[in-house]
């Protein structure tokens, strides 16, 4: 989570600040104030050292971006933006130079904020809500520093205002921004912010998510899960009559009160809390079968897509952004390396490549387990680090064959009718990809209804990562919504291993892809969007997560007939 506390002089926010990393592991507390301004000021230093104590590790520097980058698994509190400013702009000369700027600093700590896996809070001072400063100089600092807060306040998910030492959530803009709202920056309102994150956020902000290895306790094994309760019937009961005093004739609002229904049961809690910190793991691998042509594309734009996932251009980062998720990518089985990849990335990689599913060893049954683990692992740092709704994602050429043959098998379908298009695939290559199909699920068969055997026989890292992380979800209570045909193989193969563990899912959406249909169906999962898309990476649940937002909005916000003294219908 990535906090902007903001604040007057003396108004408490860094003692709120260090609040937050208060439970973390060790934080790292980047002070960028002058070092021996005057005898006050280094009164007021020493006053914030003693207060930190030795839960902090101090480091001094002018440029917290690059000390960000060097350890992004830490937390990290930044204190505070005033000094580093001031700094930035005496190194820059620019006090009475107007020509001169300092947003190439900004930009780039905007983006070590954005790339920072760890919790980062970041403390800003709020001037000039008083007087225009009498001076050049005084009007400088003002301007400055409200429009680096707002640039920061757009990378971070929670921005709060402490005032006489009391904390105030500030809310995320609208999805847009009014003119007189918006930021004079035209790069700003590229990408107005969007999480609504106005729930109380707790004093103390959970560890972080530091992807670090699979963390199942000794002795169990990746595939065994206990029985999955379902969310709970009695609040479910308990939403659904609360959605009857909401001024609205009686159903009247179709699929969105079941999908509140839905979340409130998920969450044990009627009405339920806003969704606020929903995440993406994007599991990437490559497939042995993607040598021989069953992908429009080339294998190596696998390694080249995680890139860009993990440099947040691809399709997944930006509606995620839109829909306020946020975006992890793994690499589980990529055959190349990924160019720039950080330890975040590939933490959790199993090998390189899956082998040939045509033959069935796709991998072994040791690596079944571990992706498994992984998978487990990773829902469990993301539920722990505060994620209140989950996402998976897939990103790997040549992917939609194994998860046509995992459908085929497990759906019980002909390999003609589970075969799809993918990438946009001609129809020599439909041929070809159909018989792989029928090779890989003859060899699947007999592992039918045994999970681990078929992800080891004809899946891969990414689809058993996938699974675990599905399974992991529901046994954490943790609502998921399902993405496209190759998220959907991977929830199938996760019933198998955990059954039950489906009443924690949505269909996000319907993919054009045919499998993805009998995937549905066989989970008794409906979608709920249809936007003709065929993509996955997570963009479809992607698509329908601002509607379960505004679900659970309506649970939350709307109006009783008592309250609003309207006639309800007797
Ligand atoms: C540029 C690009 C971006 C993608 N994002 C998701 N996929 C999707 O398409 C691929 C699966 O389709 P097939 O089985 O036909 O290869 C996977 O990488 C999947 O994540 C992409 C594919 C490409 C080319
Ligand atoms: O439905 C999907 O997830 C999908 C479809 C085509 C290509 N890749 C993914």
């Amino acid at each position: 989570m990535r906090y902007l506390v903001l604040g007057g002089t003396r108004s408490g926010k860094s003692a709120h600040a260090e609040s937050l990393l208060a439970a973390t592991d060790r934080p790292r507390y980047l002070a960028t104030g002058a070092v021996d301004v005057d005898e006050a000021w280094g009164a007021r230093v020493d006053a914030h050292r003693v207060r930190r104590g030795e839960h902090f590790l101090t480091i001094e520097t002018q440029d917290p971006a690059a000390e960000m980058r060097l350890d992004p698994e830490s937390p990290v509190l930044i204190d505070d933006l005033g000094s580093w400013v001031t700094s930035l702009l005496d190194a820059a000369k620019a006090w009475d130079d107007p020509a001169a700027t300092i947003t190439d600093a900004v930009d780039d700590l905007c983006s070590a904020i954005a790339d920072h896996v760890a919790d980062v809070v970041v403390v800003s001072p709020e001037v000039g809500m008083s007087v225009v400063a009498p001076t050049p100089v005084g009007r400088r600092f003002a301007d400055e520093i409200g429009s680096v807060n707002n640039r920061v306040a757009q990378v971070c998910e929670i921005v709060q205002l402490v005032v006489a030492g009391r904390v105030l959530d500030l809310p995320a803009p609208s999805a847009t921004l009014s003119a007189e709202s918006a930021p004079d920056d035209a790069e700003q309102t590229r990408t107005p912010l969007v999480p609504v994150p106005v729930a109380p956020f707790p004093e103390a902000i959970s560890p972080s998510a530091s992807f670090v290895g699979a963390a199942l306790p000794d002795g169990v094994d990746a595939e065994v899960f206990p029985a999955i309760d379902p969310p709970s019937p009695d609040v479910a009961d308990a939403a659904r009559a609360r959605q009857l005093t909401l001024t609205k004739p009686p159903g009247a609002l179709g699929l969105l009160e079941d999908l509140g229904v839905w979340i409130s049961a998920c969450q044990d809690q009627c009405p339920p809390h806003r969704i606020t910190a929903p995440a993406v793991a994007v599991f990437a691998g490559d497939h042995g079968v993607a040598q021989d042509g069953v992908s429009a594309f080339p294998p190596e734009v696998t390694a080249q897509m995680v890139a860009n996932i993990a440099a947040g251009g691809a399709a997944v980062n930006v509606l995620a952004r839109r829909a306020g998720a946020r975006v992890h990518v793994f690499d589980m089985s990529v055959k190349a390396d990924v160019p720039g990849a950080d330890a975040a990335t590939t933490a959790y990689k199993v090998r390189n490549g899956s082998g040939d599913l045509r033959t069935g060893d796709a991998m072994t049954i040791a690596e079944a387990r571990k992706s498994l683990a992984a998978g487990r692992a990773i829902a469990d740092r993301l539920v722990d680090s505060g994620a209140d709704l989950l996402i998976a994602g897939d990103m790997g050429i040549g992917n939609t064959t194994p998860a046509a043959v995992l459908i085929g098998t497990i759906a019980d379908r002909e390999p003609v009718v589970v075969v799809g298009r993918g990438t946009g695939i001609d129809d020599a290559t439909w041929i070809r990809k159909t018989a792989a199909i029928r090779d890989g699920m003859r060899y699947g068969r007999r592992f039918r209804n045994e999970p681990l055997a078929l992800l080891a026989a004809v899946g891969g890292p990414d689809l058993a990562a996938m699974a675990g992380f599905y399974a992991q979800a529901a046994l954490r209570r943790t609502p998921v919504l399902i993405d496209g045909v190759v998220t959907s193989a991977a929830a199938l193969v996760a019933e198998q291993l955990a059954p039950g563990a489906s009443a924690w899912w949505r269909a996000g959406h319907r993919s054009t892809e045919p499998a993805h249909a009998f995937a549905l169906s066989s989970l008794g999962l409906d979608p709920i969007v249809d936007m003709s898309m065929r993509l996955g990476e997570g963009t479809g649940a992607l698509t329908a997560l601002p509607i379960v937002s505004s679900a659970v909005d309506v649970l939350i916000d709307m109006a009783t007939f008592a309250d609003a003294g309207v006639s309800d219908g007797g």
